[in-house]
């Protein structure tokens, strides 16, 4: 069993209990959309991601403020804000989403794993206002459920791909904003070629390439960036980073040089 499966087991449980609950709007904040705030940049759209710990990489930073962190984010100019929101294996939490929302003015990722249209009533109902779709836990059948329910509550979606078979049913579904993750969450590999690999079988010019995890240096971006990536997901360097307003700055590369998609 992997620990995606683990994951999955888990989140079945969560869903149970979250149908038993009812489930009322604590925010609602009108905010950009984030395929119109990439549209109209010429820099790499930057999601930066609140992350205190994850099953790869244990505990990352457990005090994190996630209230002072987004505002931090969204002042060094990022494009949305990813909080995890999974508790047992990134200690994560809903209400991390919620304080996030009320701090900042940009569009929120809730990052978890979602199966079940309850999950995306819950990260609505919280503030969110792009959800994440891992093809990888999902079945073709599901995936269009989950997207079209989300797209019918003017959600975006990320719908998150790792190979090539996934990535022909991201497409299938006509997804505008695809996210490629170079960690496969299987073995927990990071590799940037992954994004290298998959991107040139997008070949719709509308569609927002996303380049997810594993960016630690200017080249990685770059590298995301020549592959035809308008944005990356960035964590653990993030959290880590001694100086945030300069790793910020080093990943703030033009996108005008890339091959315009
Ligand atoms: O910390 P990194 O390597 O910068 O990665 C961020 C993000 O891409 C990663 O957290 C992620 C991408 N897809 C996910 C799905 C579930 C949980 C986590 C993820």
């Amino acid at each position: 069993m992997t620990i995606l499966d683990k994951i999955i087991a888990e989140k079945r449980k969560e869903v149970a209990e979250l149908k038993k609950k009812n489930i009322e709007p604590v925010i609602e904040k009108r905010v950009p959309m984030f395929k119109e705030k990439v549209k109209q940049s010429n820099q790499m759209n930057i999601i930066a991601e609140i992350k205190r710990a994850s099953p790869s990489k244990g505990e990352i930073d457990a005090s994190v403020d996630p209230i002072a962190r987004a505002k931090q984010y969204e002042k060094l100019g990022a494009a949305a804000i990813s909080v995890l929101t999974d508790q047992r294996f990134f200690n994560g939490s809903m209400d991390d989403l919620r304080q996030v929302r009320e701090a900042v003015d940009i569009p929120i990722l809730c990052k978890d794993f979602i199966i079940d249209p309850v999950q995306i009533d819950y990260a609505k109902a919280n503030g969110a206002n792009i959800i994440l779709l891992i093809v990888a836990t999902l079945s073709q059948d599901e995936l269009a459920e989950l997207y079209h329910y989300a797209k019918g509550l003017d959600l975006e979606v990320l719908v998150e791909v790792h190979n090539e078979e996934e990535m022909k049913r991201a497409l299938e579904l006509n997804a505008e904003i695809i996210g490629i993750n170079n960690r496969d969450l299987k073995t927990f590999d990071v590799s940037l070629s992954t994004t290298e690999k998959l991107a040139s079988m997008i070949t719709n010019s509308d569609t927002i390439l996303v380049s997810e995890s594993g960016m630690k240096i200017r080249a990685n971006v770059e590298l995301a960036r020549d592959a035809g990536a308008k944005a990356i997901l960035v964590g653990e360097t993030f959290m880590l980073a001694e100086n945030l307003e300069e790793k910020f700055q080093e990943f703030q590369v033009e996108l005008s040089k890339s091959s315009v998609k």
